[in-house]
């Protein structure tokens, strides 16, 4: 008998046909109300799970106690309690790499957009305020050869240095668990404290996951450290940031702007400070969103959740303390 697979995420209709040859298929089309409710009608029959954007606590899983996989079409796993998920054996699927590219290439997006001010001067013209040259208020500040700090040099740092490095002349500071040799010899990066990278950085870019140890990791404090000129761009996940202390920060002058892809809360709220910022650049969590990108971390995920129904181990198994053989 087939494995029935609840899917909270829609798929091209190559990848769905593949997953309908070999499970049950049940599509949630969207996560509002009624999706959740529908969502709990198939949990107690579901043996795996695909999707993304889904805070899957304990009471949810508890209403599928014949789950075996989930496939989470996201590299960033904090949506996940794996220790309970561990404890029961359902094995906890990511999609790395394929991502990677495509999320630096939305960080470095950032970065010049901030620091040139493209979003706020390209609203000027558009609203029909573009009358003369422009003057030094609206000038920005540049990007080549400044000092580009990262926090987190895993996957994507490494992938925002090789921009950074390469394309733009900047020298790499970085901050992470440990030193990576390698990345200090392909990008001249050199390893340094979190408070060493907060005070000489030009460019503070956020790249590392959400987990107990970095949630509010840069706060009041963090700021304080920061330079006028500094721009803060994050990349990762809006909790590993106190947004309170960012906006005053912003308010104060403390730092010059932010790129942010990610918030406290998501969707931002309309009415957010940040919002009312010329010097904030603030996008809908698109790090990964290119038609590209996407697809492949769809197939990623199905590769995945199908490996896992069949009783292989996946190549992205997040909890490997899941894994009995
Ligand atoms: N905006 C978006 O749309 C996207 C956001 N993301 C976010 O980006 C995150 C990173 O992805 P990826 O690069 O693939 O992940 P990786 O695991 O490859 O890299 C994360 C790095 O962060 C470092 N790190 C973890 N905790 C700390 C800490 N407390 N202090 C310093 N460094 C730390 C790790 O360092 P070490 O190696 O030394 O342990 C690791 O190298 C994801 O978890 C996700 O949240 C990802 C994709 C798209
Ligand atoms: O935020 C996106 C992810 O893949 O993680």
């Amino acid at each position: 008998m087939k494995k029935h697979v609840v899917l909270y995420k829609k798929l091209s209709a190559q990848l769905m046909e593949r997953l309908q040859a070999q499970a049950q298929v049940t599509l949630i089309e969207r996560l509002d109300a009624q999706g959740l409710t529908q969502l709990r009608d198939a949990l107690p029959s579901a043996h795996g799970l695909l999707g993304a954007s889904l805070k899957l606590d304990a009471a949810l899983l508890d209403l599928a106690p014949n789950l075996q996989a989930i496939a989470s079409v996201s590299v960033g796993v904090d949506n996940y309690d794996i220790d309970y998920l561990t404890e029961r054996r359902i094995l906890l699927s990511n999609t790395p790499d394929v991502l990677t590219e495509t999320t630096a290439d939305t960080g470095f997006a950032l970065i010049l957009a901030t620091a040139r001010r493209v979003v706020e001067l390209a609203n000027q013209v558009r609203a029909g305020r573009w009358q003369q040259s422009i003057g030094p208020q609206h000038f920005g500040t540049d990007v080549h050869g400044k000092t580009l700090g990262i926090i987190g040099m895993g996957r994507i740092g490494e992938a925002l240095a090789q921009r950074g490095h390469f394309g733009f002349g900047m020298p790499v500071l970085y901050h992470s668990h440990s030193p990576k040799p390698a990345v200090e010899q392909r990008f001249g990066a050199r390893y340094c404290s979190l408070e060493t990278l907060l005070q000489q950085a030009d460019f503070i870019c956020l790249t590392l996951p959400l987990t107990a140890e970095t949630h509010g990791l840069i706060g009041a404090q963090a700021f304080a450290q920061m330079r006028p000129e500094s721009i803060f761009i994050n990349i990762s996940r809006g909790k590993v940031v106190d947004e309170a202390a960012l906006i005053e920060a912003l308010r104060n002058q403390q730092i010059r702007g932010a790129g942010l892809d990610v918030f406290e809360r998501e969707p931002l709220n309309a009415d957010s400070p940040l919002l009312q910022m010329d010097n904030v650049v603030a996008t809908p969590h698109m790090g990964s969103a290119t038609h590209e990108t996407r697809e492949a971390m769809a197939r990623c995920a199905v590769d995945n959740l199908l490996t896992a129904l069949a009783g292989e181990r996946p190549v992205n198994l997040v909890n490997a303390g899941a894994w009995v053989g």
